[in-house]
């Protein structure tokens, strides 16, 4: 993968109004304790652990995505039970190792000097981001924070994209949106937003992410400011 912010498309000539970010993989590197809920799991099932490069590339997956790796068709007839003593131990270990990526506070910071709008659109569950926020002083101010269970549906449905923009009484086509995983682009493409693709998060060695047709490709997040026209 290319080490330079790249441009499917030409670069913009116009600003945006507001850019919604994707949490898990985007602004913060949540594997190492999504990771650690996993193991302790496992071996209160006497199961193998997985290592960081095995659970890595699935962190944007959530805990299903975590599950099925961990437990395999194990996972399948146990659903219910095995999500729920996942979310109580992530919960209670939310932001042991999770860390914000480098370069965030420059961007953070320099959107906000150019008076451009920001908003997350998750697909954690509300319980768990309201959590992990206040953890962190940079997005703790974010007032709008949209979840995966905030709405009916969630990405790759456009909708909780369309929804923090109304939040932010702005356009959809005024907004960016970026994020990690195949369904932050595939969402932001169906909302009618710039997407960009943040290289550096959870990306697995067999995804394709060159076929997801994201606009602009950053591989760290103060990469975004070069876009900005
Ligand atoms: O927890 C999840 O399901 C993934 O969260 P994300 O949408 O911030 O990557």
């Amino acid at each position: 993968m290319s080490t330079e912010a790249v441009a499917n498309t030409d670069l913009p000539t116009q600003a945006p109004k507001a850019i919604l970010f994707d949490l898990d993989g985007t602004l913060l590197d949540t594997a190492a304790d999504l990771g650690a809920a996993l193991n302790h799991m496992l071996e209160q099932h006497q199961r193998p652990a997985v290592p960081d490069h095995e659970f890595r590339p699935l962190a944007s997956h959530g805990a299903n995505g975590l599950l099925q790796l961990g437990f395999g068709d194990h996972f399948h007839a146990n659903k219910q039970s095995l999500r729920e003593q996942f979310l109580t131990r992530y919960e209670s270990n939310i932001a042991t190792h999770t860390v914000l990526y480098k370069g965030t506070q420059e961007l953070l910071s320099e959107l906000s000097k150019r008076g451009i709008a920001v908003a997350i659109v998750t697909n954690k569950p509300t319980f768990l981001t309201k959590l992990l926020l206040p953890e962190f002083s940079l997005l703790a101010p974010i007032e709008v924070v949209v979840c995966g269970d905030t709405l009916n549906v969630a990405k790759p449905d456009p909708a909780p994209l369309m929804h923090a923009a109304q939040a932010l009484s702005v356009a959809a086509s005024d907004c960016w949106y970026v994020g990690d995983a195949e369904r932050d682009i595939e969402a932001g493409r169906r909302a009618g937003m710039r997407t960009i693709l943040a290289e550096y998060g959870y990306i697995h060695a067999n995804d394709e992410p060159h076929k997801w047709q994201a606009d602009h490709h950053i591989s760290a997040p103060n990469e975004l400011i070069k876009l900005l026209p």
